[in-house]
């Protein structure tokens, strides 16, 4: 990439989150992630160019020298810092402007440091310019797939429900989402075929900020914004049957059902892809922290008891790291009490501690020994509370997986590819996997996390549960109250 000779045309909208905004070249296989920041900040930047360099080499450091270590190299493309011209991201910024999803707006683009991320476009690798077929993209935010051992929560609720399904009722309590997502992230990292299903199956009813499916890198289902309709599964529908489907008469009847079945078994393939050999995520399996009581997936409906996650597999990685969070926030807030304290009395210790980093061996060293009990020195505080945002990291992360027809071979013209995935041939997808939003969570995060944590739990105690009327999802083209039931025995165990 020139960055002397950067043109805005050669860049369109991809997408953002809460902190950054990326826009995709349209031309070749990478993206600019750019920072945001409050709309209130807009005329004021809260930091000079200097420092929004340095962050973003901060971002470079952490998921190249710590998060890639722990969740696996081969899942992690840190990317590299660019100074961009300040012309060229101010026109850019007014290019896209319209474009921004309106909840998104309380934030701005930065515009005054002319610094960002480039990273390689995964929803648009280079490796499908070899072929006609564009690759399909599935992008998951998985969340938290464990529940906190029961020795460190004030409400017992906590080592029952899940954070992520208790946090629904707040959302919608809150109006962030019209309607709760039945979706258990304990249900996804099970490792089990039928549960795995399950949880896909409520991520495509209601996407919320979970659940996105590209073709050849254009985002072609997702959320819709501020609308109280559902999400438009025909529209994927129409996506995803020439991949399903093929040519050949007998599939051409292929209901939509089966064809969305054929895809989540896919998708579902391609997360538990690894070497093979069955993972042990034994302490959130023996001390019962797998199962969510809010799920609405039926234990009794497991055929055969969970062989865990393959070690290897994307899934299996993601929780390890998030079970770095071994005190939970209520355990935890003491000993950042701790260093807090500590930083007051001799600011200069922060850097000898690394509370902002750097991000190096010295750190990722200080996460991964961090296993023993605390000695009531603020070193252990600080390497429990690193450990606590690396985990905080690995709960927000995505996943990108990439789905690319194999070419078909000759004597498998006309077949469709699940005709012979059912036919016990080689799966008719390649995929790759791939983790991204691999940030740093700030140290000062901490008390609002303690604080969210609180309202989320109360909340959903408040409400016992119960939802504001008219806030269940209620699409009977995706799931209907029959298909919930049977969409455990859908799918036969590979
Ligand atoms: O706290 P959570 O669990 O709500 O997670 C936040 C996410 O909300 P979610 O519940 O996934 O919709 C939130 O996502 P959205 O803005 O809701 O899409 C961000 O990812 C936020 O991270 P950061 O503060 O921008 O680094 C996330 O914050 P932290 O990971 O810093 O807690
Ligand atoms: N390397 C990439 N290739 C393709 N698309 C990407 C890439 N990085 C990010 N995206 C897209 O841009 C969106 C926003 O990026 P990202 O999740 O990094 O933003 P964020 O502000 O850090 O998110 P969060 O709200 O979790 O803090 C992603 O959901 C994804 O669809």
């Amino acid at each position: 990439m020139e960055v002397d000779k950067m043109d805005e045309n050669d860049w369109k909208y991809h997408g953002e989150g809460n902190k950054s905004l990326v826009v995709c070249h349209v031309q070749f296989p990478r993206v600019l992630r750019l920072l945001k920041y409050p709309a209130a900040d807009s005329e004021n930047p809260p930091q000079t160019a200097e420092q929004a360099f340095r962050q973003i080499q901060n971002m470079v450091d952490f998921s190249s020298k710590v998060m890639s270590n722990l969740l696996g190299d081969k899942f992690i493309h840190s990317g590299e810092v660019v100074k961009l011209p300040l012309e060229f991201v101010r026109q850019l910024s007014i290019k896209i402007q319209q474009q921004r999803p309106a909840w998104r707006c309380d934030k701005v683009m930065d515009i005054y440091s002319g610094c960002a991320l480039c990273l390689p476009n995964l929803t648009s690798p280079a490796l499908h310019q070899a072929t006609l077929t564009p690759p399909l993209c599935i992008e998951i935010k998985p969340k938290c797939g464990f529940l906190p051992s029961p020795k460190h929560v004030s409400k017992d609720i906590k080592a029952r429900v899940c954070r992520y399904c208790m946090h629904q009722h707040f959302k919608v309590a809150g109006g962030k989402w019209k309607r709760r997502s039945l979706y258990c992230p304990l249900d996804l990292f099970s490792g089990n075929q039928q549960r795995m299903t399950f949880a896909v199956r409520h991520l495509l009813e209601e996407p919320q900020n979970n659940f996105k499916v590209f073709k050849g890198g254009q985002c072609v289902y997702s959320c819709k914004e501020s609308s109280d309709d559902p999400p438009d599964v025909n529209a994927l529908l129409h996506h995803l049957r020439p991949y399903f489907q093929g040519n050949n008469r007998s599939s051409s009847h292929m209901t939509n059902k089966a064809i969305l079945n054929d895809f989540i078994q896919v998708l579902v393939n391609a997360l538990l892809s690894g070497r093979g050999d069955e993972g042990a995520v034994t302490d959130r399996q023996e001390e019962g922290r797998s199962f969510c009581e809010a799920s609405l997936f039926n234990r009794e409906r497991v055929s055969h008891a969970s062989r865990g996650l393959p070690a290897d597999s994307v899934l299996f990685r993601i929780l390890q790291t998030q079970m770095l969070d071994t005190l939970d926030i209520e355990g935890l807030f003491p000993l950042y009490r701790r260093v807090e304290q500590h930083l007051q009395d001799f600011p200069k210790e922060r850097s000898r501690l690394q509370v902002d980093g750097p991000y190096n061996e010295a750190f990722l060293e200080k996460v991964q020994k961090c296993r023993m009990e605390d000695d009531g020195s603020v070193e252990s505080a600080v390497a429990k509370v690193h450990q606590y945002c690396v985990a905080m990291t690995a709960k927000d992360c995505s996943i990108m997986v990439v789905l690319l027809p194999r070419e078909e071979e000759e004597e498998d013209e006309g077949l469709s590819p699940l005709r012979r995935l059912r036919d016990f041939r080689p799966s008719p997808f390649s995929s790759s996997v791939s983790i991204l939003d691999l940030d740093p969570k700030p140290f000062d995060s901490i008390p609002r996390q303690l604080r969210l944590d609180q309202k989320i739990v109360s909340c959903y105690l408040r409400t016992g549960g119960a939802l504001p009327k008219g806030s269940r999802p209620q699409h009977p083209s995706i799931l209907s109250a029959a298909d919930r039931e049977e969409c455990t025995l859908l799918f036969h165990p590979m």
